[in-house]
């Protein structure tokens, strides 16, 4: 399969409108079905759409991070299984490829295997083949839908859990990385619940770590703060602590890429020490994330596989929108002496018992215990709990 991805070079004109600008859609011009999405990597200088015709360049996307964010990634996964199976390629080995392509977000494989299994029922079902595949598509789009539905199940969920947690209102809410509409099929996860606040008219600021070394707070969560017209400053993520020590931080949300069983949460590197801080400071330290975040297969957070990236991302800076900047080592402009040896984990872990409470579509878990999470993903257990065959974790 040739990599056939194509930089449309479209700046979208949706500057003078609020997101949702759909970070995904699936499209079926004459020449083939084709999964299109904003390049993360080019905001907020450019906003440029990614048009997918084929699966390498779909794994390609998730990743330079083009396509990111957990509950996206799995929306990215079963459209890439229905994109594989729309243009006649091994379904099998394209479900392989898309689950591997990023190890820590829960999402991503359960996407890929939800329409995978959609798909073999089909055909195992009978069906001929473009009837297997309109249902493998018929199933990534009832995930998007469910992804929605969820965000927005979320964001009442936390606006009513600050309410409790913080009666008053007008919050100074801190969060870290991007988790907002650009990260899923609706409002988003942590984002949506700011949202949500801002919409009640009680958010009284946004801090917004930039969180290195990609910027996804600086170029993402401000990008979408601004256009939602919310109150935010930037920060450096090591400039958090001294904002805790002043008495500016009301409360802490965060999404999440992976919760193990034991209620630990992997998010984007920079969470822990946040939650250390929040501990310290006797503020409020809230995760977002839908059920689909969730593996019960995953029996603790060290057993959580967390991605090491490469060291050009920490020894360069890359400069923002340049076509694939800092993809390749060599491509940024160099901060550190030639050779330096960089520690580059994209995600780190943030054990149960620093989380005030885990909001999710089904409700909110206060404390945070497995067997809490445990009850509540017992009425219908999360697919994501389920074994994964050929997952191969
Ligand atoms: C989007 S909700 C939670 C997480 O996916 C988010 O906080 C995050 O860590 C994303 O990391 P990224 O490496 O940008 O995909």
């Amino acid at each position: 399969m040739v990599d056939q991805s194509e930089d449309r070079s479209t700046v979208l004109a949706h500057d003078d409108v609020p997101l949702p600008v759909p970070a995904l859609r699936w499209e079926e011009p004459p020449e083939g079905p084709v999964l299109v999405l904003i390049d993360q990597t080019r905001l907020p200088a450019e906003e440029v759409e990614l048009v997918c015709t084929d699966v390498p360049a779909l794994v390609e996307a998730i990743r330079s991070l083009a396509v990111r964010g957990a509950p996206l990634l799995g929306l990215a996964g079963a459209y890439g299984v229905a994109l594989a199976a729309a243009r006649g390629y091994d379904v099998t080995d394209a479900a392989e490829q898309l689950a591997h392509a990023r190890p820590t977000a829960a999402n991503l494989a359960h996407g890929v295997r939800r329409a995978e299994r959609a798909f073999r029922a089909a055909v195992d079902g009978g069906a001929e083949y473009e009837e297997a595949a309109a249902v493998t598509l018929a199933e990534a789009r009832a995930l998007h839908r469910e992804d929605a539905e969820a965000s927005e199940r979320m964001a009442g969920h936390g606006l009513a859990l600050l309410g409790e947690l913080l009666p008053g209102g007008g919050y100074r809410v801190l969060t870290h990385c991007n988790t907002g509409t650009l990260v899923s099929g609706g409002g988003g996860t942590a984002f949506g619940v700011v949202r949500a606040v801002h919409r009640a008219g009680e958010l009284r600021r946004l801090w917004v770590d930039e969180t290195r070394p990609l910027l996804q707070g600086a170029r993402l969560t401000a990008y979408e703060a601004a256009r939602e017209g919310m109150a935010y400053t930037l920060l450096t993520d090591s400039a958090a602590g001294s904002l805790f020590a002043a008495g500016e931080v009301d409360a802490v949300l965060v999404g999440a890429d992976r919760i193990a069983a034991d209620g630990s949460v992997a998010n984007k590197v920079g969470t822990y020490p946040l939650a250390v801080l929040a501990r310290y400071h006797h503020v409020p330290f809230v995760v977002v994330a839908p059920l689909t975040t969730v593996d019960l297969t995953t029996a603790d957070g060290g057993s959580i596989e967390l991605e090491q990236r490469p060291g050009h991302e920490v020894t360069e800076f890359a400069a923002p929108s340049a076509p694939g900047a800092g993809a390749e080592a060599g491509s940024g402009i160099p901060v550190a002496p030639l050779g330096a040896q960089a520690y580059n984990p994209a995600f780190d872990v943030t054990p149960a018992e620093l989380i005030t409470a885990v909001v999710t579509e089904r409700g909110v878990i206060s404390p945070v215990t497995g067997d809490a999470l445990a009850e509540l993903c017992a009425a219908a257990p999360p697919p994501s709990g389920e074994p994964l065959p050929g997952d191969g974790r």
